[in-house]
């Protein structure tokens, strides 16, 4: 079935920073409680008692996204996305799951487009933008990966690879129903998983050149795009790659399992300047 959701996302008037963390195929419900419950018990109060200075998500595996409701807003402070999101509502699609589905077990949104989902799961770019339409359209926020392989790195095309992501997984969305919802990831294959982080200078660069082509098809509601980093970011990494600008937080895998090391960047990206 086509997706026809009513536009029910309502314009989201909190910061701009994320910090979200993707637990990929990892933990159980017991362990993902576990860990959601000592994210929350960390965060600094500011954080919580204050205005939000970041949001921060958390991407469990499917089967613990209700597993987490207590931690997770309105009751608590986390926004939940779920890995994946199928390009349509619902039919004859066995082993998918809907926008809508993933909304009825407490998902705020959807990670879409991973390398890890274009690699072993072969989700190309028209796919791609087919569930980015129907996930925004049923009001689901959607972060958005965009990202080279080492091969496009080294041969020094990475930035034109990027926008051409960029543009084939947007080309067919309604801007209107960007609002607030939908954030932008820059994750560098080669820097996933690896330790490899791209530097400041180049992170910053690819951001501002996302910025850039996302102003100029898109004005104002472009140039307002969170536009995250991911890959291998760590403690020891996570202020320096805030200070590249136009980095306005992190999409964090391996070190998003543990607790203080999570914490520890939210508070990084909260403190940047
Ligand atoms: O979604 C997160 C990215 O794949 C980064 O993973 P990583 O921090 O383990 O490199």
């Amino acid at each position: 079935m086509p997706c026809s959701f009513p536009r029910t996302g309502a314009r989201d008037v909190a910061p701009v920073r994320w910090t979200i963390g993707n637990w990929k195929q990892n933990l159980f419900r017991g362990t993902a409680e576990l860990l959601a419950t000592e994210i929350v018990d960390g965060l600094p109060p500011e954080l919580l008692e204050g205005p939000v200075r970041t949001k921060i998500g958390v991407a469990p595996t499917l089967v613990a996204l209700d597993a987490l409701a207590p931690w997770s807003r309105p009751a608590g402070p986390l926004y939940l996305f779920g890995q994946n999101c199928a390009a349509q509502e619902e039919g004859a699609f066995t082993g998918e799951v809907g926008p809508g589905q993933l909304a009825d077990v407490g998902a705020h949104g959807a990670i879409i487009g991973h390398s890890e989902r274009r690699t072993h799961f072969r989700e190309d770019d028209a796919l791609i933008a087919r569930k980015v339409q129907c996930a925004l359209q049923a009001g689901l926020r959607v972060v958005l990966c965009v990202g080279e392989g080492l091969e496009i790195r080294e041969r020094g095309d990475h930035e034109n690879f990027v926008i051409s992501q960029l543009s084939a997984s947007l080309n067919q969305v309604d801007p209107e129903l960007f609002q607030d919802r939908l954030v932008l990831a820059y994750e560098p294959v080669w820097a996933i998983g690896t330790g490899k982080t791209a530097s400041a200078r180049d992170a910053g660069a690819m951001h501002r050149r996302i910025r850039a082509w996302l102003t100029e098809h898109y004005g104002a509601m472009g140039a307002d795009r969170s536009i995250l980093y991911g890959g291998s970011v760590k403690p020891g990494n996570a202020a320096g790659l805030m200070a590249a600008g136009d980095v306005d937080g992190f999409l964090v895998g391996g070190a998003s399992l543990e607790a203080e090391a999570f914490l520890q960047i939210v508070r990084l990206v909260a403190e940047a300047s």
